[in-house]
């Protein structure tokens, strides 16, 4: 645009979360974004004079946003299987164990097929970004390979992403797909010397064992160290569902409960997320909150596998860190918009059960979709808002597209947009999204 390294200004009515406040509307706001990608400015409209000279950009090359479009910050899914996606939206009849080793496990083991991955792979991640994901945490499978692919495919369309190198040594109803404890040590190894040595700007590795059930105690020991060693992310599953916490605690005979099995293996740490968390207890939530755990909270799965219903409210009432995740394909939905109304609707039916509970809000919900998930992930320092130095992950919303599934009437105000567009909106809504300052959809 100018000189003084300001390439975008825009004006217009921003949404977003902060640390004391989980919905901020303002409604005539002035955001820049430098070359780099970052917020250099985020202030009152009525300052643009002064910011013009400050930064040296004529107003004339302000982008005004249309009375019915507002920018919010890109959501962040905090737990998806990309491999999944291949059946999303079906096999939603069994419940978790038997959903793993009937329908999962079997499609899991053909991504040894790079033509196969690669298909999947590119729709996922097109599907999400469309959907409004700047940040996903994924999932792939054992194979080195694709994954360090599905790496390279979110590389590709600008998805900031980390990307986890399943790891099982344990599973007896489809034994071809599992590894051995070494081979899958060294292949984790493997996978993310390989991931850093890209130099991804935004895609990184994450410690992925699959969950207690199917690693062995050595090698969730090995993984532990691998992620302490490299300063990594790690993900998994946890007490998900009544019939998996009672296995975990026949295989782990000499832990007090589920956590203590990630704990006493190295695995919770404050750059850990485990996805479900339904069944865990006050004591469970007190040692996620000493060790800065964080839980990926996953609506739509809990109630399509039947699993159970995450009380969100008292994760946060503990000073859990929470966020919101698709879960694809358990989830069968890939929008976190889907995410964000199952999350409220859950904790609703709680309610049904239980009249004292304080159902999350909207407003509540919003903020797990986006800063909340990136406290999950570790990534509140470049992403889930508009705070100035951070990425600019946005999404442009527009009330108003041709088919839009929303009605507006006299007296909407940019508050009671946002409420639409999140109980009633979709992709056709999200004109444009931006990660680290770059337009990724439309894909160009
Ligand atoms: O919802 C789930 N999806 C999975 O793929 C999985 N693996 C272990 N536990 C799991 N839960
Ligand atoms: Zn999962």
């Amino acid at each position: 645009m100018s000189s003084g390294g300001v390439a975008r200004v825009y004006r217009g009515a921003f949404a977003h979360s902060t640390r004391d406040s989980a919905l901020r509307v303002l409604t005539d706001f002035v955001l820049g974004v430098n070359e780099q990608g970052k917020i250099i400015f985020f202030e009152d409209g009525q300052n643009v004079e002064s910011l013009s000279h400050q930064w040296g950009f004529e107003t004339s090359d302000i982008e005004w946003l249309e009375p019915h479009e507002f920018f919010m910050p890109g959501m962040v899914d905090t737990h998806i299987h990309a491999p999944q996606y291949a059946y999303s939206g079906t096999h939603l009849d069994l419940p978790l164990l038997d959903w793993l080793n009937i329908y999962t496990f079997p499609v899991e083991s053909r991504y040894e097929d790079l033509d196969f991955a690669t298909d999947v792979y590119t729709k996922v991640v097109k599907r999400t970004l469309c959907n409004g994901t700047t940040t996903a945490c994924y999932f792939a499978t054992i194979h080195t390979d694709a994954s360090l692919l599905l790496g390279q495919i979110a590389d590709d369309f600008g998805q900031r992403a980390l990307i986890g190198k399943v790891c099982m040594d344990c599973n007896s109803m489809v034994p071809n797909y599992k590894e051995q404890t070494e081979e899958c040590k060294d292949e984790t190894d493997r996978f993310i010397h390989e991931l850093l040595k890209k130099k991804y700007a935004l895609v990184k590795p994450v410690v992925t064992p699959r969950f207690a059930i199917s690693c062995s105690s050595s090698l969730l020991s090995n993984l532990g160290k691998i992620a302490k060693n490299n300063d990594l992310h790690i993900q998994s599953h946890i007490s998900e569902n009544k019939e998996e916490v009672q296995f975990v605690k026949e295989l782990f005979p000499d832990c007090t409960s589920y956590t203590d099995v990630y704990v006493k293996h190295g695995l919770l740490t404050n750059k850990t997320v485990m996805a479900h968390g339904c069944y865990l207890t006050d004591e469970e939530l007190m040692i996620f909150h000493e060790k800065g755990a964080a839980v990926s909270h996953c609506p739509n799965s809990n109630i399509s596998l039947i699993s159970g219903l995450l009380n969100a409210r008292n994760v946060l009432n503990h000073k859990v860190k929470l966020g919101l995740g698709t879960d694809v394909a358990g989830g069968y939905s890939p929008s976190m918009l889907d995410a964000i109304r199952r999350a409220v609707d859950t904790s609703k039916a709680l309610c049904i059960q239980d009249a004292e509970l304080q159902p999350l809000s909207y407003k509540e919900a919003f903020r797990l979709a986006t800063l909340g998930g990136s406290e999950v992930l570790s990534l509140d320092d470049c992403t889930g808002n508009f705070e100035v130095g951070k990425d600019f992950d946005a999404l442009r919303v527009n009330i108003c597209v041709p088919g839009s599934p929303i009605d507006l009437f006299p007296g909407d105000d940019p508050e009671v947009i946002l409420e639409k567009f999140l109980n009633l909106g979709d992709d056709r809504n999200i004109v444009e999204v931006y990660v680290a300052g770059k337009q990724v959809v439309p894909f160009s």
